[in-house]
């Protein structure tokens, strides 16, 4: 057939308009100004350089990159903030800019589809569930309503440690207070364990090991490794690894305590029972008999998520890290301990309302979060407009990672940084609600963590009663040289291993 261009102007038009569209794309891609980084691989990009402890390999990073990075992972843009001033970039000048969520495939599983705050992109939903739960969980009167559940868990767990004649494995101990204080309903003992069957009481052989069982995957979910969410193209290969199903399997698992939870609260016998305080589950089941926000049962699932994984081992993992370094710094064990005990007398114990007076163990506790951030990168986040920081363009959709270890070591802000120094904070106006941007374990702006008053108050208390009761010691034959520093992997940061100590 002859060649005819009028024939070929339909074929050729949608071709010469893509390839303008391609050439003109790759021009405004040139002229993007990136952050620097690391040279990047064909198809993995930088994902070869994180080691399992995330935080760590991206501060070593940044350290000869700066402190704005720009890398790949995998087909993924990503920026990660290292220091104070780039994180005020991102959480306060930007942060309408940079406030939403990757979608990522574990976050979409475990949360409903983002029906939750933690995990929610920035939206509509997001916005109206966070008001419901500020309002029904974090308002000063919910919190100070169930103040007398968090002395009576801590007084408990004094005891149950005062019983023990060797050494304590007080990484549990924590762990089962954050949690009972975290799913303990109303006044009477009954506990729902992490969910476990309802109107059961919890004994910690049976059902807790297998609730911890079923948390415990699903952190490791949260960290697990998806080929989708670096390379979105090759989603199908998560079903031969079988990451996809482990994933189905956890969160069926998941999903039948939280049904249990919700028909329970629905049982009108249930919810006559006497001594049985309003919790979040019926707030929230209120909310949606009355129709005034936008909550279904998915949603309710959403926010217990956030509440078991985002809300008990943060505190417990905060304690944790407290006393191993209290232990391995014995003048400040005594300094804290000598003014919890003038403060509080002989009167037994620690109550919420001797805290103010604690001056020198909330200085003891900044000074572990900018050592031991437990969530040191904070929950990742994606930009949602182009902005510019520090001269340089940050497009939209790009996965935003803040470093807080890196800012907690950072030697123009800290003197010393690597050494643990509570003194540090005597008389220094640094806190960490969000607005000075050298200590920002909660993060910061309008994701920053609702729960950070009652966290606090948990941290705070069991610390000071830990400190009031007890004479710490370590296990015979071992010095504070053996004291095991290192750090599990995972969203939140725990010791490698348990912390044993022995009590007098
Ligand atoms: C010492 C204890 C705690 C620490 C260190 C901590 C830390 C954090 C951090 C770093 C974030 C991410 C902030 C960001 O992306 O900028 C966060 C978010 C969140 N935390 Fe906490 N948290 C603690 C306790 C709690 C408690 C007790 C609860 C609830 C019971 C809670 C509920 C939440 C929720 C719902 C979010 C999501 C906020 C949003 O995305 O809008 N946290 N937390």
């Amino acid at each position: 057939m002859a060649y005819s261009p009028i024939l070929s102007l339909p074929l050729l038009l949608p071709l010469l308009s893509l390839s303008l569209y391609l050439l003109l794309r790759r021009n405004k891609k040139k002229k993007l100004n990136l952050p620097p980084g690391p040279t990047n691989l064909p198809i993995v990009g930088s994902l070869h350089r994180l080691g399992l402890l995330q935080h760590r390999s991206l501060f070593a990073l940044s350290q000869k990159h700066g402190p704005l990075m720009h890398l790949k992972l995998g087909n993924i843009p990503a920026v990660v903030a290292s220091s104070a001033d780039t994180a005020r970039a991102f959480l306060k000048t930007h942060d309408l800019d940079c406030c939403s969520r990757p979608l990522l495939t574990s976050f979409d599983r475990l949360s409903y589809g983002f029906k939750d705050v933690v995990l929610a992109p920035f939206g509509e939903q997001w916005r109206e569930l966070r008001k419901v739960c500020i309002i029904e969980l974090f308002s000063t009167k919910k919190v100070l309503s169930f103040r007398p559940i968090r002395q009576e868990e801590v007084d408990r767990m004094v005891g149950s440690i005062a019983s023990q004649t060797d050494a304590v494995n007080l990484s549990e101990e924590l762990m089962s207070l954050a949690s009972h204080i975290t799913c303990r309903q109303g006044k009477q003992p009954t506990y729902i364990y992490i969910l476990t069957a309802i109107g059961k009481r919890y004994h910690a052989a049976g059902e807790g090991s297998r609730v911890k069982r079923i948390l415990a995957e699903t952190q490791a979910l949260f960290m697990g490794f998806f080929f989708e969410d670096y390379f979105p193209m090759l989603g199908w290969l998560d079903r031969l690894t079988g990451m996809r199903a482990r994933l189905e399997r956890n969160f069926f698992e998941l999903d039948r305590f939280y049904q249990e939870v919700i028909d329970q609260h629905r049982d009108p016998a249930w919810r006559r029972e006497e001594d049985r305080a309003e919790d979040a589950i019926d707030a929230l089941l209120n909310i949606q008999k009355r129709g005034e926000a936008n909550v279904t049962d998915e949603h309710i699932k959403g926010v217990l998520m956030n509440i078991f994984i985002a809300g008990s081992d943060t505190s417990s993992a905060s304690i944790e890290w407290t006393m191993a370094e209290l232990m391995r710094h014995p003048s400040v064990m005594r300094k804290a301990q000598n003014e919890v005990r003038s403060v509080v007398g002989k009167k037994g114990k620690v109550e919420e309302s001797d805290l103010d007076r604690l001056q020198y163990l909330k200085c003891i506790l900044k000074e572990v979060f900018r050592v031991h951030p437990t969530v040191p990168l904070l929950v990742p986040r994606e930009t949602i407009q182009h902005c510019r920081v520090d001269g340089y363009d940050v497009p939209a959709k790009t996965r935003l990672l803040i470093n807080t270890l890196a800012i907690g070591r950072d030697a123009s802000i800290w003197k010393r940084p690597e050494e643990f120094d509570p003194e540090r904070f005597v008389g220094s106006d640094i806190d960490f609600k969000g607005h000075d941007f050298e200590l920002i374990p909660f993060g910061a702006g309008r994701r920053i963590c609702p729960g950070m008053g009652v966290g606090i108050l948990v941290v705070e208390l069991a610390l000071a009663n830990l400190l009031y009761s007890f004479n710490w010691e370590l296990p015979k034959g071992t010095t504070k040289a053996d004291i095991d520093m290192n750090e599990a992997p995972g969203v939140t940061v725990h010791r490698k291993s348990h912390l044993y100590l022995v009590a007098k």
